[in-house]
């Protein structure tokens, strides 16, 4: 079984954090982070983020990250998540061999069209602009925020994205970043776990589920977890 699951949502969310967590508590667990594909690697020239009217670069927009190859990498997991573990130090619970979790990162997470169907759960962490301009205030980026970045360009483009994707239908679990870190925890890794046994439940050979109350065609009558909470599970 394997599970694609988004942790999106704007700068400063606490996406980075929530992930961390999830990938110490969730087998055979592996990560790719949005951030790793900007068009500008550590160490080299920055010439392919254009500099908009504002005089800004424009960090923020989709252009500026190399998508076709975090859809590579994608794929490449998809393949063969056995093999992906392995090549990035994720060593597989033989116990749970036969599930695999894909955590993807990052502030544009439902923007590239061809990712959008491929998540199994697509969660979106806000917090209120003051809070979000503060903690991005006291960050340190490999390419520090000029003055007036966060309003000139961060905040306008997290504004316009994440209108394109309700405007487009994209199905997200919203999540309250000014909770705690440990109940952002605790309320994913239920959710993904509770999606882990429906579908776990959903491929159970029917002679696991002789009895089927629910009907040809809806699957196995014993479940016993919450149902996933906003879309199917697809991958
Ligand atoms: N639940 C939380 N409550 C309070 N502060 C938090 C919480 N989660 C993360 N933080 C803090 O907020 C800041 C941003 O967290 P984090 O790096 O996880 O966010 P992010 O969404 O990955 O940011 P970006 O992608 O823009 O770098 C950090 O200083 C982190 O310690
Ligand atoms: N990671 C980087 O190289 C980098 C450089 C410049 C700006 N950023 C910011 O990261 C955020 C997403 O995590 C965006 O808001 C970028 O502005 C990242």
């Amino acid at each position: 079984m394997k599970l694609i699951v988004g942790i999106g949502g704007m700068t400063n969310g606490g996406k980075t954090t929530l992930t961390n967590s999830l990938l110490r508590a969730l087998p055979n667990c592996c990560v790719i982070h949005q951030d790793d594909f900007f068009k500008a690697p550590l160490f080299q020239p920055q010439d392919q983020i254009a500099v908009g009217e504002d005089g800004f670069k424009q960090w923020d927009v989709l252009e500026s990250l190399d998508m076709e190859a975090m859809l590579d990498t994608v794929q490449a997991w998809l393949s063969s998540p056995q093999k992906f573990a392995r090549a990035h130090g994720v060593s597989v619970q033989p116990e749970a061999s036969d599930t695999h979790i894909l955590l993807l990162e990052g502030f544009l997470l439902y923007s590239f069209k061809p990712l959008v169907d491929l998540y199994s759960r697509r969660y979106f962490l806000t917090v209120p602009y003051e809070e979000c301009k503060w903690r991005r205030s006291t960050r340190n980026y490999t390419v520090p925020d000029p003055p007036g970045l966060f309003d000139g360009h961060v905040w306008p483009m997290y504004q316009k994205y994440r209108q394109e994707m309700e405007a487009n239908g994209v199905e997200v679990v919203y999540l309250d970043g000014t909770k705690s870190r440990e109940e952002l925890f605790r309320e994913v890794l239920e959710d993904i776990q509770n999606s882990l046994l429906n579908r776990s439940q959903e491929s159970a050979p029917s002679s696991a589920c002789p009895a089927r109350p629910q009907g040809p065609g809806r699957g196995c009558g014993h479940r016993t977890a919450r149902p996933a909470a906003s879309q199917p599970d697809i991958v």
